[in-house]
């Protein structure tokens, strides 16, 4: 195990290194306006950042939750909250995926809330990583991510459900599934997620050895579709936005759900199965001991 771990680290790239405010008493499925000011609106909860020019349409979502923005439940329950109610606004019309924490875009799910928990809290988590991905997956808004800085597993996760990923070109940074690297498996829709963009032989190859991909790397199987230097992502973002904004919104939409769909209903089908299976698999003594492993690697490395 040890050893699947270093060489995991070296995929990796080992570098240096609440609910929203307002009154929402309901969990989940609340929304609460924007705090406007003329064209721009933008609303700050603890984890995630939003701001909205309805002049352009474009809205920047951006993920604030240092040290490496892990999606833990309350990042989780934020994000959802934030593109429902994106996704109601008639003002917008894109949204752009961003990261308020350098060099890091996501480090993926918090692996904190898969260990030491019991299942009731399994199931609660795994329950909001499928509401993000089927939120973000059939989103009817047109979506780009702008992906500045190290993104796996969950991370990448979140940068292939939207419709165009633009990259620092940082050779440095690394993006990816990489679960088996932790001893974990990716579940079947991150599977298709994946299959959807590179295409099944490359996914084959990447899923099996838990592959971190660089920026150039990244670029020529197709995982993401540009990239830019670094200090230019957001900019690219914007103008890139502004193009696919030129298309029509109800054709464009009706285009995403034709090819979406079917992806997004076979989740919808086997919800609770599938909740069941993550909560019996994350059980397990021998999965406990490599996500044991794992924080134990991650916390080593830095001394
Ligand atoms: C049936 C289905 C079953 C299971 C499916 C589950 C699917 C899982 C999907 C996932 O997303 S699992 C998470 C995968 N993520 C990773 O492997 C990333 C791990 N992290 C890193 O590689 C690095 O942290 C980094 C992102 C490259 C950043 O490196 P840097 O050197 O800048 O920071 P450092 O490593 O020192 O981290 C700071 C701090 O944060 C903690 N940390 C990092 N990542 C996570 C995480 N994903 N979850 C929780 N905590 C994380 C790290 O331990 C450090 O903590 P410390 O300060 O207390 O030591």
């Amino acid at each position: 195990m040890a050893a699947v771990l270093r060489r995991g680290a070296s995929f990796i790239c080992l570098g240096s290194s609440q609910l929203l405010s307002g009154g929402c008493k309901h969990g989940r499925t609340c929304i609460l306006p924007f705090f406007s000011s003329n064209n721009r609106n933008s609303s700050s909860s603890s984890k995630i950042k939003v701001d909205l020019d309805s002049s352009t349409g474009i809205a920047v979502v951006k993920f604030q939750n240092p040290p490496v923005n892990s999606m833990s439940l309350d990042f989780l329950t934020e994000f959802v909250i934030s593109l429902e109610k994106l996704e109601l606004d008639k003002s917008c019309r894109g949204v752009i995926l961003t990261s308020a924490q350098p060099k890091i875009f996501s480090a993926g799910l918090d692996i904190l809330e898969m260990y030491g928990k019991s299942p009731e809290h399994y199931a609660e988590f795994w329950k909001s990583v499928q509401d993000i991905w089927l939120k973000m997956y059939g989103y009817r808004k047109m979506t780009i991510a702008a992906i500045n800085g190290f993104s796996p597993a969950g991370g990448c996760l979140v940068a292939l459900s939207c419709d165009y990923r633009i990259m620092a070109d940082n050779p440095r940074y690394r993006i990816g599934l990489n679960e088996t690297q932790l001893g974990i498996v990716a579940p079947f829709w991150f599977k298709d997620t994946m299959v959807n963009t590179v295409g099944h032989r490359t996914a084959e190859l990447s899923l099996q050895f838990g592959l971190m991909y660089s920026p150039s790397d990244a670029l020529k199987i197709g995982l993401v579709d540009q990239l830019v230097p670094e200090e230019n992502v957001l900019g690219t973002a914007t103008e890139t936005m502004t193009k696919w904004l030129a298309i029509p919104d109800h054709a464009r939409e009706i285009s995403k759900s034709m090819l979406r769909k079917p992806t997004v209903d076979r989740l919808l089908a086997s919800r609770d199965a599938d909740t069941k299976n993550f909560v019996n698999f994350v059980s397990r003594d021998s999965i406990q001991k490599s996500l044991g492993l794992y924080l134990t690697m991650l916390k080593e490395r830095k001394e």
